[in-house]
């Protein structure tokens, strides 16, 4: 288990992590999620003891890094893939992590063999591949075999075989009763991966609940109606019957309509009472990326001018609890969202 409480850390004037206050608990995979420059990487560090917090407290079962007897054999981590020394071979490289760590040699045969790169283990790194580096790194992560696990960006270029991989692992790491906190910009793969998620923006804590509470949360849903094609009468009567019930109908490109507002069996006895027979109605789900793009939307640092985020937008949707807005404002409270807080949310206002 990893515990930060009112975690914070100030370069000069710029706060990296702002008060921020976690759990990342064993027999899941935890994603840790936040545009670029939000923290996350800081947030790392300080939990692996590298950086010094300037407020608060992050702990791994129970203690700080620094206190842990024999870390390594604890807590495993891939920062950054590339901080290896070139000149080494694999085996090498390893082997001098687990001789520094008190970890036994053997173990750098077995890691190896588990990332795929027993066949290249006498060849310098600095011929390796990104894909090839990452495995490195990950070895370095599993040498002392570790309850706890943290990965920064694990999947970064590696190909679609490697991405499986690394999602496998994860996995099963989590369902070994490991506690397993990765870090990705892979919003698809984070969705087949993660079970719960830690979204930080600017710092600070933006959500922190399961991927299913997360869409939930962060996203409306919609359902997909369908009419004959014979003609656009049908489409028509049954958009002003939905509308005069109260939904928002909105056309879909391939001639289907897109309604929110309105629950299905709803939807259907308007579509009965307006006599337009229907030969689609189904229930749509946002995806993570969806979600999430919504609830970062207005938080990231960096962006294009051509914004690809804009046409991504969803339309506020009338009588949502949660009912998006935009804009709201100077001086709207901000507010983090936990599972147990329920599916409301506000802007940070900056
Ligand atoms: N050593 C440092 N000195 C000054 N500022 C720093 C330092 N390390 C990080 N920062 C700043 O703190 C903020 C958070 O950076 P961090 O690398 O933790 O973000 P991140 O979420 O990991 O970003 P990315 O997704 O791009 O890797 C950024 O604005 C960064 O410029």
């Amino acid at each position: 288990m990893i515990e930060a409480v009112g975690l914070t850390k100030r370069y000069g004037d710029k706060t990296a992590v702002d008060d921020l206050s976690f759990q990342v608990r064993p027999g899941m995979v935890t994603g840790f999620l936040g545009p670029n420059g939000s923290g996350k990487s800081t947030t790392m560090r300080m939990i692996l003891g590298l950086d010094t917090p300037t407020a608060g407290h992050v702990t791994v079962n129970g203690s700080p890094y620094r206190s842990l007897p024999n870390a390594p054999r604890h807590v495993g981590a891939l920062l950054d893939a590339k901080a290896v020394h070139g000149g080494r071979d694999a085996y090498r490289h390893l082997l001098s992590i687990a001789q520094l760590s008190g970890i036994p040699a053997h173990r750098v045969d077995d890691v190896l063999e588990l990332v795929g790169l027993s066949e290249v283990a006498g060849r310098r790194t600095k011929g390796f591949s990104l894909g090839m580096g990452q495995r490195l790194g990950i070895a370095a992560a599993l040498l002392g075999d570790p309850q706890v696990l943290l990965f920064d960006e694990p999947v970064n270029g590696l190909d679609p075989e490697g991405i499986l991989w690394v999602r496998n692992l994860m996995k099963s790491l989590a369902a070994e009763g490991r506690t397993v906190f990765v870090s990705s910009h892979l919003m698809s793969e984070m969705a087949l991966t993660a079970d719960h998620l830690v979204v930080i923006a600017r710092g600070r804590l933006l959500a922190d609940m399961s991927v299913r509470e997360f869409i939930a949360a962060n996203s409306a849903g919609f359902a997909r109606v369908r009419v004959p094609d014979t003609g656009p009468q049908q489409r028509e009567a049954l958009t002003a019957a939905l509308t005069r019930a109260g939904a928002q109908v909105l056309p879909e490109q391939d001639g289907a309509l897109r309604v929110t507002g309105l629950p299905l069996p709803r939807i259907s006895d308007v579509a009965h009472e307006a006599e337009v027979r229907l030969w689609e109605l189904s229930p749509h789900h946002a995806s993570l990326e969806e979600a999430y793009m919504r609830l970062t939307q207005g938080m990231v640092d960096y962006r294009s001018s051509a914004d690809p985020q804009i046409g991504m937008r969803p339309a506020p949707v009338p009588g949502r609890s949660d009912g998006w807005d935009p804009d709201p404002g100077p001086g709207a409270p901000f507010q983090p969202v936990h599972a147990a807080d329920g599916p409301t949310f506000s802007k940070d206002p900056r």
